[in-house]
């Protein structure tokens, strides 16, 4: 099979690391936008060929969109003419947006995945190797696809290791905001915060685990982000005004010295031991 990746970053970039580990592809065909792209995926070797979406959509049986949300729903219109026998896969973050934007014509080749596993890095050089491995994917809404697009979605996932979930889109965007999404936004805000209190030769001889590991995803691209949290904005709205009133709770409870309240309620958090 031959299959055409759009976007060559950490997601696509590693998928193709992936495909050529387990050769699961006869050609991996390449599309990125800018020279500065292209020579770093030529640098890195990680496809076969760099070519445009046209060859794409001529040679390759699946077509994989792993570039940000909003660019997901965009490029969408290109594929109208695709062949039936042609699957596209997008891995974006939020699912419902994306899906209610495919064009009627093209759902039933349409499959809409969204791998649970990333960095904080982006471009074709955060590409990693086993990135995908002992990992999940979602995927969402199958019910609109072809047995064909569904089968060649499943046997790719299986072949490079990762678990699948079958989920409706809503539901996902659901769950995917309280798990990474309104992390993200915490991440964004303690790193704001730390920085308007810290100067930078503090914060590098005094960043222990703590901080480093609540900051890490801070450190994620502003403009994939932004348009994730644009197209989960009613979730992610919800889960920010939940998050405000545990802040309230915990900051009450210090102003009033009720450690013991503040003790139980700390145990409670704990019990993310026994889940994770
Ligand atoms: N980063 C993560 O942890 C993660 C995890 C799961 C899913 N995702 C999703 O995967 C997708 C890709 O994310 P990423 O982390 O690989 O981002 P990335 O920034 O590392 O890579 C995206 C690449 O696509 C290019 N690009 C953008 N628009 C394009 C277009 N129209 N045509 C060709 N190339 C284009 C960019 O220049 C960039 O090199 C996003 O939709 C994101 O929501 C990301
Ligand atoms: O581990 C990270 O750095 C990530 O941000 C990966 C992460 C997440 O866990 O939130 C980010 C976005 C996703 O769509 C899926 C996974």
């Amino acid at each position: 099979m031959n299959i055409g990746i759009i976007g060559l970053g950490l997601m696509g970039g590693s998928l193709a690391k992936a495909l050529k580990k387990y050769s699961l592809a006869k050609k991996i065909y390449g599309y990125a936008r800018s020279e500065k792209s292209k020579n770093e995926i030529i640098e890195l070797n990680l496809v076969d060929e760099l070519t445009d979406i046209d060859t794409m959509k001529k040679n390759c049986d699946l077509i994989i969109l792993a570039i940000p949300v909003d660019n997901i729903i965009s490029i969408l219109p290109e594929f109208l003419d695709i062949n039936k026998n042609t699957t596209i896969m997008d891995l974006g973050s939020t699912k419902e947006f994306i899906i209610k934007s495919v064009p009627s014509t093209i759902r039933k080749n349409f499959i809409a995945a969204h791998p649970m596993t990333g960095t904080e890095k982006s471009g074709p050089k955060a590409a990693i190797d086993n990135l995908y491995e002992g990992n999940t994917v979602v995927l969402c809404n199958l019910e609109d696809n072809d047995n064909l697009h569904v089968n060649r979605a499943f046997r790719l996932f299986q072949e490079i290791g990762m678990r699948i979930v079958v989920m409706d889109a809503n539901e996902h965007d659901i769950h995917a905001c309280y798990m990474s999404h309104l992390p993200h936004a915490i991440s964004f805000s303690l790193a704001n915060t730390v920085m308007n209190h810290e100067d930078p030769k503090s914060i590098l001889a005094l960043a222990a685990g703590g901080f480093k590991d609540m900051s890490r995803v801070a450190k994620s691209s502003p403009n994939m982000w932004t348009d994730i949290f644009k197209q989960n904005r009613k979730n992610l709205l919800k889960a920010i005004d939940q998050f405000e009133s545990h802040m309230k709770e915990v900051r009450e409870m210090v102003q009033n010295e009720d450690y013991e309240d503040l003790k139980m309620w700390m145990a409670k958090a704990n019990s993310l031991h026994e889940i994770l």
